[in-house]
């Protein structure tokens, strides 16, 4: 039975906020994909034919997913700033256009890189666990020292959107300079406003008391945390990773932190994703991890779908996407 709407939109997820929905459902038939975790089978299955997706989870979207689809397949918006999930030489290949949501979540993922930053500097995680196994020591004057913010270089591995706010947001804590390592120099006002100087990487982990990694995963950034990197950082350094995982190479973040050559690590991200509650970084008292939750506010969620949606209806109608993705 036709529904009279001009196109037929696939969301893959059954959690995709509503304000995302409302958008689509006005022109679009909609289905939805109602698995969580995500069954593949019924991913695959309710695809075909569609003319728009709305990308809902971290899921791979590749040729498989696109082959299933079909030729007519015109549209695609995720609601996430990393695509890493996405194989987009194959979704390009097809002339397909993607959209993604970078931006809107700057503000969401700035904030929890601070409090990450903190959390790690100061020792929180470590503080919890002395207050569980009845170790509050603080009689003693030089207890759970931790690091100070005020007066320190803040280096960024990465420095685009979500790295400028995070470095905006620091430059409330007095901090004496920014350094940054990214291809391309920004612009020369951003530089001033933040007091920011691009660095090469060496200059970056050497000079740096916190370590910010605010970069996307590709192959020129997988793994590129890794032994030879930490021992080029200071001791009293702690590191904070909001970008992905894969980024750093966990085995060797492990060793450095087991071994203090660097003072601590806030972490969104992990590799793998969902972390084993068995995970030997779990074992330290230094890290702080969480469940990659950087967008996780009800209203930077509500605002990726709703630009994901604007980004599937644009493609439909063969306008510019928002944000697309290339
Ligand atoms: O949207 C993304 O890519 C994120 O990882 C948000 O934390």
């Amino acid at each position: 039975m036709s529904t009279g709407k001009a196109y037929k939109v696939l969301i893959t997820h059954p959690e995709v906020p509503q304000e995302g929905i409302d958008l689509l459902k006005e022109n679009c038939e909609l289905i939805q994909v109602q698995s969580l975790p995500t069954n593949r089978a019924e991913l695959l299955q309710k695809i075909r034919g569609v003319d728009g997706v709305l990308w809902g989870g971290h899921e791979a979207l590749n040729a498989e997913v696109l082959d299933a689809a079909g030729p007519q397949l015109k549209s695609i918006s995720t609601m996430s700033a990393g695509i890493d999930y996405v194989d987009v030489p194959e979704v390009k290949k097809r002339k397909i256009p993607l959209g993604h949501t970078p931006t809107v979540l700057n503000t969401a993922v700035a904030d929890l890189a601070v409090g990450l930053l903190i959390a790690a500097g100061r020792r929180f995680h470590e503080g919890r666990r002395k207050i569980e196994t009845d170790n509050w020591e603080n009689y003693h004057l030089n207890w759970m020292l931790g690091q100070d913010i005020r007066d320190s270089i803040v280096g960024f591995y990465g420095f685009g959107g979500i790295g400028q706010a995070i470095a905006k947001r620091l430059s409330g804590f007095d901090i004496d300079q920014v350094l940054y390592t990214t291809r391309r120099r920004v612009h020369k006002e951003i530089e001033q406003e933040l007091n920011a100087k691009k660095v090469d990487f060496d200059t970056l982990l050497a000079q740096s008391d916190f370590v910010v990694i605010a970069s996307p995963l590709t192959a020129d950034t997988q793994g590129v945390f890794n032994t030879t990197a930490f021992n080029k950082m200071k001791e009293t350094a702690v590191l904070v990773n909001i970008g992905r995982g894969k980024i750093v190479n966990q085995d060797d973040l492990y060793e450095a932190l087991k071994s203090n050559k660097i003072f601590a690590a806030g972490l969104d991200v992990t590799d793998p994703e969902p972390l084993s509650a068995k995970d030997k970084l779990l074992s330290l008292d230094n890290v702080v991890v969480l469940p990659h939750i950087g967008s996780a506010t009800k209203r930077t969620r509500a605002e990726m779908a709703t630009i994901a949606a604007h980004n599937v209806l644009r493609g439909l109608v063969g306008e510019p996407m928002l944000s697309p993705a290339y």
